[in-house]
């Protein structure tokens, strides 16, 4: 399959209603749209940057400049039998995963929807599978009561899964009112790197409430204090900022410092990174999950195709279209079923179909890139 044509867009989309993690509040999101064009076939790819390097180091920006420079001049006029060989191209890149996912995606699409096939499919996922369990991630809110609410709502409505977003000041007693409130339900907090080793016993208050893990308490390049905390506690250490690549999940399960992982394809560079990631999990015998970006409908395709991997045994972040936007960009939106799943796309490639006008409305600049 040649690389005929490729076209970037940076798209904006405001969020329904901000969302705030220990690094920032946002109102929106800003990334980029990926489509490569070959054989008279597109395929769709996002790349889930932010506008600031909060979470990782790449921006929107960052990106398309290494996109334009470096890797689309790389790939433009090639040919590639299967996507494992455009990710081989790219590999002497270094970093600037979500830049290079963004490209590596969109030509698994191409490549699937050449092949008649879902993505599903051509990953190696669990046909059994035709829809997958969603857990909700809740932002920092103004007041505790705001949270409690949302998390009655995200229960009646039937997320598999609650995690909370947990930071200096809010924390502990956020985690024990929702414990007094709601008993046992399956919970769980994520700290996006908000913690040092100096607040070992803050963790240690956390550890008594059972929750199903505690993700990314501490620096985002760290995997050796994690090691520490994590046999200190008896609840699960998950890790997300840490993990760039399945060699540091493999290095990260050496050391002992997590037992789960938030996969995020992005983040590790591309859905040949995520088979690989999902080969050692099975092997090693610890959990998978689906992150999220609050990506828009393409990457939430993607993200649901990639959650049919056999390694992916926990609920991810995949919740469904209209918690983040008044309109996405795919048609018809993701829902969310009355069980707590999201029904895996069916059709070729993707399986949505681009709500073009929507997404145009939304795009901020685009350029064409031809062999
Ligand atoms: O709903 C989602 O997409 C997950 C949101 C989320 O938790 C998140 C959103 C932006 C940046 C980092 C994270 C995270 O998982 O740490
Ligand atoms: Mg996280």
């Amino acid at each position: 399959m040649r690389v005929e044509q490729v076209r970037l867009r940076q798209v904006r989309m405001p969020l329904k209603s901000y969302f705030e993690t220990s690094f920032g509040r946002q109102y929106d999101r800003e990334f980029l749209i990926v489509e490569v064009r070959g054989e008279g076939l597109r395929g769709y790819g996002e790349v889930s940057t932010m506008a600031a390097p909060l979470y990782n180091e790449e921006t929107t920006a960052s990106a398309w400049v290494i996109l334009e420079q470096n890797f689309i001049p790389q790939v433009l006029g090639r040919d590639f039998p299967h996507p494992h060989d455009l990710a081989a191209a790219l590999q002497h890149f270094r970093r600037n995963h979500m830049a290079k996912a963004g490209l590596e995606n969109a030509f698994w699409d191409l490549y699937a929807r050449a092949q008649g096939q879902p993505l599903w499919a051509v990953l190696g996922g669990d046909p059994a599978r035709k829809a997958v369990p969603v857990g909700i991630s809740l932002g920092i809110q103004e007041h505790p009561e705001t949270l409690l609410d949302q998390i009655a709502q995200a229960l009646q409505r039937g997320y598999r899964r609650i995690k909370v977003k947990i930071r200096p000041g809010w924390d502990e007693p956020i985690i024990a009112a929702i414990r007094e409130r709601f008993g046992d339900i399956p919970l769980m907090a994520d700290a996006n790197s908000a913690f040092t080793l100096a607040d070992l016993d803050l963790l240690r208050r956390l550890d008594r409430h059972g929750l199903m893990m505690i993700e990314q308490p501490l620096a985002h390049d760290d995997i050796v204090d994690h090691a520490r905390v994590q046999a200190e506690l008896s609840t699960p250490i998950c890790l997300d900022e840490s993990i760039h690549s399945p060699e540091d999940a493999r290095r990260a399960l050496d050391l002992g410092s997590c037992r789960i992982i938030n996969v995020k394809v992005g983040r590790v560079g591309g859905l040949s990174a995520v088979q690989a990631l999902d080969r050692l999990a099975r092997q090693r015998g610890v959990p998978l999950w689906c992150g999220g970006m609050l990506e828009s409908g393409i990457g939430r395709a993607i993200n649901l195709h990639l959650t049919t991997l056999p390694g992916f045994t926990l609920p991810g972040d995949t919740s469904p279209s209209d918690r983040y936007w008044e309109r996405d960009i795919v048609s018809p939106p993701f829902t969310l079923n009355a069980d707590g799943t999201i029904t895996v796309p069916t059709g070729t490639g993707i399986g949505v179909d681009i709500d073009e006008e929507a997404l145009d409305h939304y795009t901020v600049t685009a350029k064409d890139f031809a062999a």
